[in-house]
């Protein structure tokens, strides 16, 4: 039969972080060792200081023995919820769309450097009419 294994944040295993309150939390399960504190041959303040953050390394480091680890998993209250980190969505152009795109992107680039002398051009003309006109009427 499945188990059902209760999820905690990071943020709420940290919060319990007291010598009456203590959860440690290892290799991603967490324990609720508050009533081990005084039995731990190592003392409890190495525990302590372990608390309200992953204790992995600390746990691993001490080198406990087997007995050490089945103790652990009698205080197992459940597991940390994993994190996922957002993936940034991401805009997906294949390369046919890219080349497709080609012409577009020429002529808008066409049309920034025609703007100029097209601009230039009209002005001269217009210029040059009004010019003869006047000149004509004289
Ligand atoms: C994560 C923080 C912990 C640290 C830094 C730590 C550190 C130590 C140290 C330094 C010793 C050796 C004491 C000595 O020989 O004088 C020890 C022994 C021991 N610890 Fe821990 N401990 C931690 C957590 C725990 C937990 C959570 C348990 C079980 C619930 C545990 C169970 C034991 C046991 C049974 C021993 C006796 C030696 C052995 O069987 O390995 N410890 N610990």
């Amino acid at each position: 039969m499945p188990t059902l294994t209760k999820l905690y944040t990071a943020e709420e295993a940290s919060q319990h972080n007291t010598s009456e309150d203590c959860w440690i939390t290892i290799d991603g399960k967490v324990y609720d060792v508050s009533s081990y504190l005084d039995e731990h041959p190592g003392g409890d303040d190495v525990i302590l200081a372990a608390t309200g953050k992953d204790a992995t390394d600390e746990f691993e480091d001490a080198g406990h023995s087997k007995t050490a680890r089945e103790l652990l998993e009698t205080f197992c209250i459940g597991e940390l919820e994993e994190t996922a980190t957002p993936i940034p969505e991401l805009k997906i152009i294949s390369k046919k769309q890219q080349l497709n795109n080609l012409p577009q992107k020429f002529f808008n680039l066409s049309k920034q450097f025609w703007f100029a002398p097209i601009t230039v051009v009209g002005l001269s003309v217009g210029l040059g009419y009004l010019y003869l006109r006047k000149k004509q009427a004289i």
